[in-house]
This record gives C-alpha cells, structure tokens and sequence, in this order.
C-alpha cells in the first residue's frame, strides 16, 4: 500500500520535508532499505540508526524518520522513532490486525507451547496463522522464526500476509521485549493470555515490576478474551487489576479450573471445569507444566466461542511442537526428547518428567547439557547440579558459546556437578553419540538447551546444529551398524 504525503503527515503529527510524495514500504535497517521506503532510525542497544540513514537513501529511501535533525538528508523528526516505526508499518500493510483477529500469548515461560497448542485448537475451526519462537506457520507453509517478536515491520507483514493466505485467526508469542521495544504497538489484539512470570529479561527492565508491567500490557490492550494463570502469583495479581481478565489453574477460584490429572503414560488426562460445563482432555504433551499450558490455550479457545467438541479434538490430536519435549523416535527401544530447557529451573522441570517416564519401564534418564556464552553466569553451576542431582547420568556440552571459551563454560557448569555423575564431552555431536551409546532399553535420553534452532553459536564462527537432525541420523547409522551386526 502507498501512504501518500498527506497520509503521512496525518499519521506523523508533523509536516514533512518538501518532495517527499509518499512511501510504499518501511525498514529501521538500512540493509533491508528499498526504493520508495521510509528509514526509520531507531537508537539500538549497539548502534544510533541514524549512522545508517545515508546509507538507507542512497539505498532508495525516500524519508527519514529520526529522533534528530540528520543534514542533507529528507529527514522528518519525531518524538520517538519505534512508535513511528510501528504507526508507519501498520498504515503501510493497511492495518492487518483490523481485518484478521489476532491473539497474543505473553509470559516468562509456557509461550511457545502455550501457542501451539491454541494455534491447534483454532485450526480445528478454520485456517490458523502461528507467529512463534519456534516457527512461522501459514496454512500448510512453515518456516523457521529467528526472533519471539519481530520488529514491527515483519510483524505488519507476516499478519498481512496470513490474512492474504486466508487465515481467519491469527496466534503470537508477544515477548517482553516486544512490548517495550513498540513491536507489537498498534497491533489490535483481539485476544490475550498470561502464562506466568519469573526471573528473566532484567538486561532490559529495570525490576521484576517494569518486566511484569510489560506483560500486563499486553492484556490491557486485548479486546475480546483475556485469560490469566491463577497457580502464579503474578497471574492472580494481574486478574485482579485489568477489568474482563478470566483465570485458568488449578485453584478452585479460577474459572477454568484443571482438576483430576493423570499422567497416562503417553501424555495427560485432565478436567477442565468452566462456566458452563466440563471439558475432558486429553493431550499428548506430558509434565504437569503442559497441563497448564493445555489448559490456558483450551480456555481462551472456549472464551473465543470454538465449540467444546472441537477443542477436546485438536487437544487430543494436537502435533509434537519443534524442540519442546519433543520424542524422537526411529525404532529404537528408548525414548530421545529434545528440549529447549536452557535454564536450571527449566532443566529441573524436564528432568523431572523424563524422571517419571522413565521411572514406568525402571529405565534411567541421560541428560546432555550445556550453558551458553555471554548469559546470566550465575545459573551454569546450577545447572551442573540440576542434572546430575535428577538425571543418572550427566554428559556437559556446548551450548551457543557465543564468543566464550567452551571448555571454560563447561569447567563453570562442572563446578556445580555431583562428582561421578558426569563426564565432559565438548562436541556436541560426540556428547550426543556418547549419550545414545549408553541408553538402553527403557532409558530416556534428554538433549536439552538448544530445541528448535538450527545454528550454534562458537567463537570460531556460527555452524549448522540442528539437535533433532543430528539424534536422527544418529540413530539411524547406529540402527544400520546393529542390523548388520545380527545380520552378520
Ligand atoms: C537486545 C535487542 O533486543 N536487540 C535488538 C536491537 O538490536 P540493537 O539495539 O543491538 O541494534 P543495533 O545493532 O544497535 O542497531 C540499531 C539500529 O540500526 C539498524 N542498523 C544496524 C546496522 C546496519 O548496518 N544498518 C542499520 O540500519 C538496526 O536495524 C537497528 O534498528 O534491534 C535489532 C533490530 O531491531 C534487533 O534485531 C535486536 O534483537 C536481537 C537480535 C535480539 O537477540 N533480541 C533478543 C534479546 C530479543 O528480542 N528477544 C525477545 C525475547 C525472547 C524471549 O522471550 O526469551 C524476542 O522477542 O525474541
Ligand atoms: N507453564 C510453564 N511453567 C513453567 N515452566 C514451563 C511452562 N511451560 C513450559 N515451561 C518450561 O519452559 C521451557 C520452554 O517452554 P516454551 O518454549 O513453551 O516457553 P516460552 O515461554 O515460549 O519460552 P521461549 O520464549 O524461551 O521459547 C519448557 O521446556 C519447560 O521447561
């Protein structure tokens, strides 16, 4: 779409430089700048935009947008350029989220999973978009996401196109980040849900307070549905002060509750009792953390009116989500789970599911693991203790060590591991042959920290690692070796 130059200057509150006729894109990076777009200069964490608007005109840009007047060059100033960023993003993709509801999924853990298993739901009554960590899913087309949130023009467009590809709902994974950063301003939400908050993200917000107020932003906005947890403190607090947001969780005063939960082996049973009746489900997702996220996604479902029998479907038959204890299986006689866990909490939480898998055939859990470069230190010996304190036997890897030494990392996660319980394998493909080696029958095998991605981060340079790929392969030349072994 063109906005023209009084359009512009409508949605930019200010007049613009003269022969500027209109824009037909938007950017805030020069290296994505086309002829007939609007640079916005946005102040980065590393670099002031501004430094790259020469570069976006000679490019074809054919405005500026800046917190600044910049010389020679056809500069509009405005008082903060990410929410001019966003203005001109959503007006340039005629305002997708005005034409195609769109429902935010916000919270420290549970987003993605949270998001999969609405997006699953929602196709069940017609054509669903996914915007998530994991992957970018329209219709049948998926493709791999690099970011929770992307900044606001990818937003515009990615909701645009799900709307051009017949889409009738969209889902998305709001991170704090894209909050606070305006990603995802002057989206319309017409619904949101709250997963829960802890420690995380305190790089960018100042107290555990700015962090949650971001959050609750979210829910502020949404229009229709708001669905909040009330197992977490913060859930609860939230529920109370936006008007119109109904709970999910286990306590009896939510509104959704979750009572009866079995673990049945292949995945969870549970009942969730709402206003008007009781749902029983069953999905496929183990942990008893996937039940509230099941249930969280099953009641802004039902709030949004999908009729009861179409969630208790999609829940039942819902797919394995990307890197979220996702089992691979290639005939062998245990189970392999990939997760995302990067975390010790996270960790913990995984392990102690494997745990009970494992625990029905008297198998034992094997953890790969590692901590990346460049994060929070601190959790890397809590991590070394994590592991080897819930799992049988502990193999330290690389995670994305970014520019850090590995074998230094590994020596900090070590530090806090149970002596005898572990060993230290640097590559990770050789941690994952070690680990798969030593499974037997009934064992569970954990790769976690890495999940869905599909690139790890070293000092020498970024290399492509996908850890399911790898197990697969793995396990297939291992297959190969053992049938031509008994063969032989
Ligand atoms: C900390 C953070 O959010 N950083 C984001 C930020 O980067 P930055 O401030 O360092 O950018 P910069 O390098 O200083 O550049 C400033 C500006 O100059 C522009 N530029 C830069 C170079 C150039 O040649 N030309 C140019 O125009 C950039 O596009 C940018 O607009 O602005 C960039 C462009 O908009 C983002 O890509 C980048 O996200 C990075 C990749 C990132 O990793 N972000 C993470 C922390 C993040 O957003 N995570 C959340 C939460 C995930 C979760 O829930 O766990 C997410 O939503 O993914
Ligand atoms: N409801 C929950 N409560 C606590 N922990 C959870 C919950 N859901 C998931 N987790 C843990 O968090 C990990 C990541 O889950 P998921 O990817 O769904 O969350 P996320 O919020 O999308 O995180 P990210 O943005 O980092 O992907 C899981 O592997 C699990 O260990």
């Amino acid at each position: 779409m063109i906005l023209n130059r009084s359009e512009l200057e409508e949605l930019l509150q200010t007049r613009l430089p003269p022969g500027v006729e209109g824009i037909s894109g938007v950017t805030h990076d020069s290296r994505a700048a086309g002829p007939g777009d609007a640079f916005v200069a946005v102040s980065g964490f590393k670099r002031d935009g501004a430094e790259f608007a020469p570069e976006a005109v000679r490019r074809g840009a054919v405005l500026v947008v800046a917190e600044r007047e910049l010389t020679g060059l056809p500069v509009v100033v405005v008082r903060d350029a990410r929410e001019a960023l966003a203005r001109l993003a959503a007006a340039v993709c005629g305002h997708p989220s005005h034409r195609i509801p769109v429902y935010g999924i916000t919270g420290t853990n549970g987003k993605t999973t949270t998001s999969y298993a609405l997006h699953a739901v929602f196709s069940g009554a017609g054509p669903c978009g996914l915007l998530s960590t994991a992957e970018i899913i329209v219709g049948r087309e998926r493709r791999p996401a690099l970011r929770t949130t992307p900044e606001a023009p990818e937003v515009q467009s990615a909701l645009d196109g799900m709307l051009r590809a017949g889409m009738e709902r969209v889902v998305m994974e709001v991170s704090s980040h894209g909050v606070e950063l305006k990603r995802v301003a002057h989206t319309r939400f017409a619904g949101a849900l709250f997963t829960n908050l802890s420690r995380d993200h305190l790089d960018l917000h100042p107290t555990m307070e700015h962090y949650y107020r971001a959050k609750r932003r979210l829910l502020e906005w949404a229009e229709g549905p708001k669905l909040s947890n009330a197992d977490d403190e913060w859930g609860l607090r939230l529920a109370g002060e936006v008007e119109g947001v109904l709970t999910f969780g286990r306590t009896p005063r939510a509104d959704y509750r979750i009572e009866g939960v079995e673990d049945g082996g292949a995945g969870m049973r549970f009942r969730l009792r709402h206003p008007e009746g009781v749902l029983e489900l069953e999905s496929p997702l183990l942990g008893d953390y996937n039940v509230s996220n099941v249930a969280g996604a099953a009641a802004l479902a039902l709030a949004a009116g999908i009729p009861e029998e179409t969630v208790v479907r999609a829940v039942r038959e819902m797919p394995q989500i990307p890197g979220r204890f996702e089992r691979i299986g290639c005939g062998q006689d245990f189970e392999v789970v990939v997760d995302y866990a990067h975390t010790d909490v996270g960790l913990a939480a995984v392990l102690e599911v494997a745990r009970a898998l494992a625990g029905r055939s008297g198998g034992r859990v094997i953890c790969v693991f590692g901590a990346a470069g460049e994060r929070d230190k601190a959790k890397r010996p809590k991590m070394g203790a994590v592991s080897t304190r819930l799992a049988d036997w502990s193999v330290v890897t690389t995670d994305d060590a970014y520019s850090e030494d590995p074998g230094e990392i590994a020596r900090q996660v070590a530090a806090g591991a149970a002596p005898g319980r572990y060993e230290v394998i640097l590559d990770r493909l050789e941690a994952i042959r070690r680990a798969l080696r030593l499974a037997r029958r009934g064992d569970v095998v954990v790769v976690a920290g890495k999940g869905h991605e599909r690139v790890q981060h070293l000092p020498e340079g970024d290399v492509p690692f996908h850890d399911a790929s790898a197990i697969r392969a793995l396990l297939r030349q291992d297959g190969e070796v053992e049938v031509a072994r008994r063969s032989g």
